[in-house]
């Protein structure tokens, strides 16, 4: 199957010049999304990690069945306000605006290994504020997959120290 295809573009959302790449119609296909977590599942499956960390809001839709899939625990990374525990924050820029994020305190302990999953890799801003969630508690960042990752928008340069995968590219 051409997963990439399953993946719709949307012109000019959420402003002008950005072309969104919409993965409900993959999530439709129950084929497409099958394969799209088994391959991912797959590349991860004899790593030594504790936990899969998946961010807000799609980062869940991939995280959490390749959380079971790997048979791990998962952890979310929330946008502000909506863990009701002791929580970390950290801001980060996105191609469209700036936002923040949030961790549970108590979700990681020192010397945890964590695999960080979210469906795309832009500026690579978001996922960088996860990494630091993660390692101001303690956590070591064992690998960072993505389902697409945004070629042109180098995102992977801030990400140098660590293992980045993504299944597709564009
Ligand atoms: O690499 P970056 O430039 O940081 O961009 C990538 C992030 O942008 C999107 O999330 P968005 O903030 O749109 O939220 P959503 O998952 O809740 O739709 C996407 O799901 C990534 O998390
Ligand atoms: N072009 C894009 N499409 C979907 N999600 C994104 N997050 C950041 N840039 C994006």
């Amino acid at each position: 199957m051409n997963l990439k295809e399953t993946i719709r573009n949307i012109p000019d959302f959420p402003k002008e010049g950005v072309i969104f790449k919409d993965i409900t119609t993959m999530l439709k296909d129950p084929a497409a999304f099958k394969e799209a977590i088994d391959h991912m599942a797959e590349k991860y499956k004899d790593c030594d990690i504790d936990y899969v960390v998946g961010i807000e809001a799609r980062g869940f839709i991939l995280g959490a069945p390749i959380a079971l899939a790997l048979n791990k625990g998962f952890i979310p990374v929330r946008k502000p306000g909506k863990l009701p525990a002791e929580t970390v924050v950290a801001s980060y820029e996105l191609e469209y605006g700036t936002n923040q994020v949030e961790m549970h305190q108590d979700a990681i302990t020192e010397g945890d290994k964590v695999l960080i999953i979210d469906d795309l890799l832009a500026t690579g801003g978001t996922v960088s504020a996860a990494v630091d969630l993660v390692e101001r508690l303690g956590g070591e960042v064992i690998g960072i997959g993505f389902l697409l990752e945004l070629c042109f928008l180098k995102g992977r340069d801030i990400l140098s120290n660590y293992d980045v995968f993504s299944l597709l590219q564009e």
